[in-house]
């Protein structure tokens, strides 16, 4: 896929968190794998599909470690995070311009195994469909609901991961993020603001091994995918 083949897309990357689930001395997306930073590998994914125009980089007000990162030369866009995931994103999308990048993808800089053909597959299928949308990857064990004791199975039937990025017209998302942030409603992902907001919001099945960081567990499989995914 070239430029001149799609609409110029932006692309925003939350990356203002502090990782608390991973249990490390510093935030997760400046943990190294095969030498580089996570933060490093996820901006490579985006800078590897020449759709992607330009990206906005959510960053902590004091984070002190992206200058000791090669992306500090880099032309990404920094802006600053806020106190929650959607905070950073609605922050960052303020700065685009939707009649220059009239589409915009979010995707996580905890995600560093993404592909470039799930990415272009799902540029493809919401341009195709004129219709926002994400990578999914449907469940495959059993879900069970509870605490301590199983309160009911989850039917997993037309169950699935949201995973990112996620994909949608520029103007529609700020509005919607900013609508439901406003009303109090509290989102883990764009779609759930999109959804929120009455729009239809596309599957696009991609690999499971998109993973995201998380749990110290999750680092040596990302090392792992990183050495078999392109
Ligand atoms: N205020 C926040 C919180 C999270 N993120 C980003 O959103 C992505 C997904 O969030 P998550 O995996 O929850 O990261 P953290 O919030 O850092 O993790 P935790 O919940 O364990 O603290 C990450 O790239 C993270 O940096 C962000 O930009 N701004
Ligand atoms: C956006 C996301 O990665 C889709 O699964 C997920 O919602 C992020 O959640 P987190 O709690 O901010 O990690």
């Amino acid at each position: 896929m070239t430029n001149d083949s799609v609409t110029a897309i932006a692309a925003v990357m939350p990356a203002a968190g502090i990782g608390s689930r991973m249990q490390a001395k510093l935030p997760k997306q400046y943990l190294q794998l095969h030498g580089k930073t996570i933060l490093e590998h996820s901006v490579a994914r985006l800078q590897a599909v020449p759709a992607i125009s330009r990206i906005w980089l959510a960053l902590a007000a004091d984070d002190p470690y992206f200058a000791g990162t090669a992306l500090e030369q880099s032309d990404i866009v920094r802006v600053k995070g806020g106190a929650e995931r959607m905070h950073s994103v609605l922050n960052a999308l303020q700065f685009i311009d939707e009649h220059l990048y009239p589409w915009v993808l979010v995707h996580d800089a905890a995600r560093p195994v993404v592909r470039r053909s799930d990415i272009e597959l799902l540029v493809a299928r919401c341009l195709a469909a004129e219709q926002g949308g994400i990578l999914a990857c449907r469940v495959r064990d059993t879900m069970k609901r509870g605490e301590l004791k199983v309160s009911e199975t989850v039917s997993r039937e037309h169950l699935w991961h949201a995973l990112t990025p996620q994909f949608f017209p520029t103007a529609l998302l700020r509005a919607a993020l900013k609508d439901a942030i406003t009303a109090g409603v509290h989102v883990t992902d764009e779609a759930s603001a999109m959804e929120w907001a009455g729009h239809s919001v596309l599957l696009v099945e991609g690999h499971s091994d998109n993973i995201k960081i998380t749990q110290p567990a999750d680092l040596a499989l990302a090392a792992f995918y990183l050495e078999q995914i392109v």
